[in-house]
């Protein structure tokens, strides 16, 4: 028996002894820093001479880990050992890879706070954030196991007499893994996981800003009893060694997480069918968000404006989900928009391996300038009311940012920044508000706040985002409560975290016997 599934709790750092457990997990962690990290290949460690050096946003000068750089023949040899794999893999019953999964689960379970530690020197997370990041990890694991187990029955269909049919779940092949560095943890073991408890084989190519995370985690898979082959490790550049894998006639299954220019490349070229390909791939492809948080005139606006603060700074923007627009009820336009502006103004801004920064840095110096400029065309396009300042001599720092007064169709609020930016736009009354929430290209994650009954309703029709949410901020989505994935160009809404998800892993096979 297998018991009911739960999302992890999140660590309450006002306790002392979290606190000081999580301190210790910094410490350790930071020992371990600078270390080589291979790549993994038929279940053997390769290092190479070139290597993607990640280092600490927060501190350029830190050097988080080196990690082996893949070539093509290194990506050749690992999708041949991964095809290979797949025709043991796939006959493991869903039971034992499900197993495999809880075991993976306990074993960062009771490493979570070394994760999060990982995460706070890799990605610039804050505790709470990493702690999430972490606990979402482990959610994907123990509610994919408890899916696969229930889906490894296959779904009733009607027999006859004389006649006897089932129809079950497959898996597909060899899997390409291409995850973002934002939720270097949850999203990379997530979509990695996913593909490898339906049967198929993978290739994973983690993000060359979060490598090691996604190393330390390879070695828990392994720990928990991964066939060799089954999983391979091939950290490379997207231009050589992802194009080479997306392009490959023994890819099935291409399951990536990032920005809309990458997501819609590989979706245009996994469309190609290549010589000696015998299949049409499957491709789910995730991309970006220009989320929009819409306030009502009849609303609680303390909450309105602590939900637009908590979307646009959470882990500096840079999630998807990020409330980077707020459209408010011209009524309520300035008093919100000024208890924005207090509550930005509040907010620390720091070196994340303090306890109580609210904000650390964004990810890497291409992120800074383009952040940066986007704040130059915002003082253009709009009314600098907080933040506005940047600083990379250290690390890669800026403020919170807040634009008011801007054009619904300017590119600040066209555009994802993917920054700590959030720009304020004033409507006449709730239709035109919904009419300005939908007119980007994105449609991943949007929220209202409102008291006005009616207006929910007509928002549940008409707001078109994959994720809508009430009277809360528009992130933080969780496993099994919240499954995610955007409508238009933010991608498949492959609702990661939910009932369909495995389903796009696999094959359905009607079989259909006589007696
Ligand atoms: N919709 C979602 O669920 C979701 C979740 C997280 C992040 N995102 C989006 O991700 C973006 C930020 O992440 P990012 O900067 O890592 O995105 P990115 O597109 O730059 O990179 C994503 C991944 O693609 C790889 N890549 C780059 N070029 C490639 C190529 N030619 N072939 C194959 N792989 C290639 C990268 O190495 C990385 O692993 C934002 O746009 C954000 O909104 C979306
Ligand atoms: N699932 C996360 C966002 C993932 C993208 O960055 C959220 O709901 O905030």
């Amino acid at each position: 028996m297998v018991v009911p599934y739960k999302h992890e709790p999140f660590t309450d750092f006002t306790v002392k002894e979290n606190k000081k457990a999580f301190e210790e997990a910094l410490k350790l962690v930071k020992e371990e820093l600078g270390k080589d990290h291979d790549l993994l290949i038929n279940g053997e460690r390769v290092s190479t001479e070139d290597k993607i050096v990640s280092i600490n946003p927060a501190n350029k000068e830190q050097v988080v880990g080196r990690v082996s750089k893949a070539t093509k023949e290194h990506a050749e040899r690992a999708i041949q050992a991964a095809d290979e794999a797949f025709e043991g893999w796939r006959k493991w019953s869903a039971r034992s890879r499900a197993e495999l999964l809880f075991r993976a689960a306990a074993i960062v379970r009771r490493r979570k706070h070394e994760f999060s530690a990982y995460l706070v020197y890799e990605a610039g997370k804050p505790w709470k954030e990493a702690d999430a990041d972490t606990a979402e990890a482990i959610d994907f694991m123990e509610y994919y196991a408890r899916q696969m187990i229930e889906l490894g029955e296959g779904k009733a269909i009607e027999s006859r007499p004389g006649e006897q049919n089932r129809y079950v779940y497959t898996p597909s092949g060899v899997a390409l893994v291409i995850p973002p560095w934002n939720f270097a943890f949850a999203i990379m073991a997530g979509t990695a996981v996913a593909p490898l408890v339906t049967g198929n084989t993978v290739l994973l190519k983690p993000a060359s800003a979060t490598p090691v995370v996604a190393a330390k985690f390879v070695e828990v898979l392994e720990e928990a009893g991964l066939p060799k082959g089954v999983l391979n490790f091939v950290p490379g550049s997207g231009a050589e060694v992802g194009d080479y894998l997306v392009d490959h006639p023994k890819t099935s299954i291409i399951t990536f997480t990032g920005s809309r220019e990458v997501g819609t490349r590989i979706y245009e070229r996994a469309a190609k069918v290549q010589p000696g390909q015998q299949h049409l791939k499957r491709v789910i492809v995730e991309m970006g968000g220009k989320d929009t948080i819409v306030v009502d005139k009849d609303a609680d606006l303390e909450l309105a404006a602590q939900a637009i603060v908590v979307s646009a700074f959470g882990f500096s923007g840079q999630k998807c989900s990020a409330g980077s627009r707020a459209v408010i009820l011209k009524e309520v336009y300035d008093q919100v928009r000024d208890r924005v502006v207090e509550l930005t103004n509040e907010l620390t801004l720091g070196e994340t391996t303090g306890p109580d920064v609210y904000m650390g840095p964004v990810i890497d110096q291409a992120s800074f300038d383009k952040i940066m400029s986007y704040i130059e065309i915002g003082k253009e396009e709009g009314r600098l009311v907080a933040g506005g300042e940047g600083d990379d001599s250290k690390g890669y720092f800026i403020k919170p940012t807040v634009f008011a007064d801007l054009a619904p169709k300017s590119r600040m609020q066209q555009e994802e920044i993917f920054g700590p930016v959030v720009c304020l736009t004033k409507a006449d009354n709730f239709d035109e508000a919904i009419e300005i929430a939908n007119n980007t290209e994105y449609g991943l994650t949007g929220a209202v706040i409102t008291n006005n009954r009616a207006h929910i309703e007509q928002a549940k029709m008409d707001f078109h985002v994959g994720n809508l949410y009430f009277n809360r901020n528009c992130t933080g989505a969780i496993v099994g409560y919240h499954p995610f994935g955007g409508f238009k160009m933010s991608g498949t809404d492959s609702k990661a975290g939910g009932p369909d998800y495995l389903g796009l892993h696999m094959q359905a096979k009607t079989v259909s016997e006589m007696f």
